[in-house]
């Protein structure tokens, strides 16, 4: 599989600061999902800005689609990313749900119509074209995070980042969004990152990488890295619940999988192991 982000010897730090990022190096799988964790002002939101060019490195490469990210390329590397931010209320322009959709496509030199099918084709795939009529501000903090993704799908970009985009919404809504980026990602054959503290949304992606300080800890799939709880204790990560459970058990002298289950693979695990006694 082909990298659609590389990041080589990246330096950054903002003024007056002390360095952030120090030759920090990852690169990012196409079509893959990736988690980024870490505590805050680990440099999550900042990492997330320089790829998409609302930061500049102080020295280092960034590669977005084979397009290094610099002021020649700016609004081509734009085009391949869409981020959708934690507060929703912050990424309307538009009066209504259908024009804030439009907005972003107004300065493509798109015919009228063309236009008005994209956007109806944008909010229906995440479930909100009859809410069109209405004011962003008057709808549900799940509902305008769909109108964000809507707005991006329009764009038909390659990479969608998720700066914490779940983290002001209930567990439903959370679930809600999180299935959704599921679905637009097999559809549209995304590139997804999600920058995220929620180890729900951090256990479904393919791989997960860890940031702290400004330096890569950790790179594993979700399988190895969430049942290790000395490892996400010592990053100050959430252990999941199932870990917690598996420890506990394993303390009891009881032998658990060694690897991390979701609640439903506990489940099946608990049933399975009930039923051989
Ligand atoms: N505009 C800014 N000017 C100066 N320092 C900043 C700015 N934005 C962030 N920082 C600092 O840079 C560091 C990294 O911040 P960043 O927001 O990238 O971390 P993060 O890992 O995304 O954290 P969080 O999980 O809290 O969002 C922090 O120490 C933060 O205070």
């Amino acid at each position: 599989m082909e990298n659609i982000i590389e990041i080589n010897n990246l330096s950054f730090k903002y003024p007056e600061q002390n360095q952030l990022f120090d030759n920090l190096s990852l690169s990012i799988e196409a079509g893959k999902w990736t988690a980024i964790l870490g505590q805050n002002g680990s440099g999550k939101s900042t990492l997330a800005r320089l790829v998409d060019g609302l930061l500049e490195a102080e020295s280092g490469t960034i590669r977005v689609a084979g397009l290094e990210v610099n002021d020649d390329n700016l609004q081509l590397v734009r085009n391949q990313i869409g981020m959708v931010f934690q507060n929703p209320e912050d990424q309307f322009v538009g009066a209504t749900v259908e024009d804030d959709v439009a907005f972003g496509l107004e300065n493509r030199e798109q015919p009228r119509q063309q236009m008005q099918l994209v956007v109806k084709e944008s909010l229906e795939a995440v479930g909100m074209w009859e809410y069109r009529n209405r004011i962003p501000a008057s709808l549900s903090g799940g509902q305008k995070q769909r109108v964000a993704i809507a707005g991006i799908l329009a764009i038909k970009p390659k990479i969608l980042i998720l700066d914490e985009s779940t983290s002001m919404l209930d567990p439903k809504g959370r679930q809600e969004i999180i299935d959704l980026v599921k679905e637009i990602k097999e559809k549209e054959e995304l590139t997804v990152i999600s920058i995220t503290h929620d180890i729900e949304e951090a256990a479904i992606a393919d791989r997960i990488v860890i940031i702290n300080k400004g330096t890569v800890v950790a790179d594993k799939t979700p399988i190895e890295l969430l049942n290790r709880e000395d490892f996400l204790k010592k990053y100050e990560l959430e252990t999941p619940f199932t870990t917690k459970l598996l420890s506990s058990l394993k303390e009891l002298g009881i032998s658990v999988p060694d690897k991390y289950l979701n609640d439903e693979e506990l489940i099946s695990w608990i049933k399975k192991s009930l039923s051989q006694k």
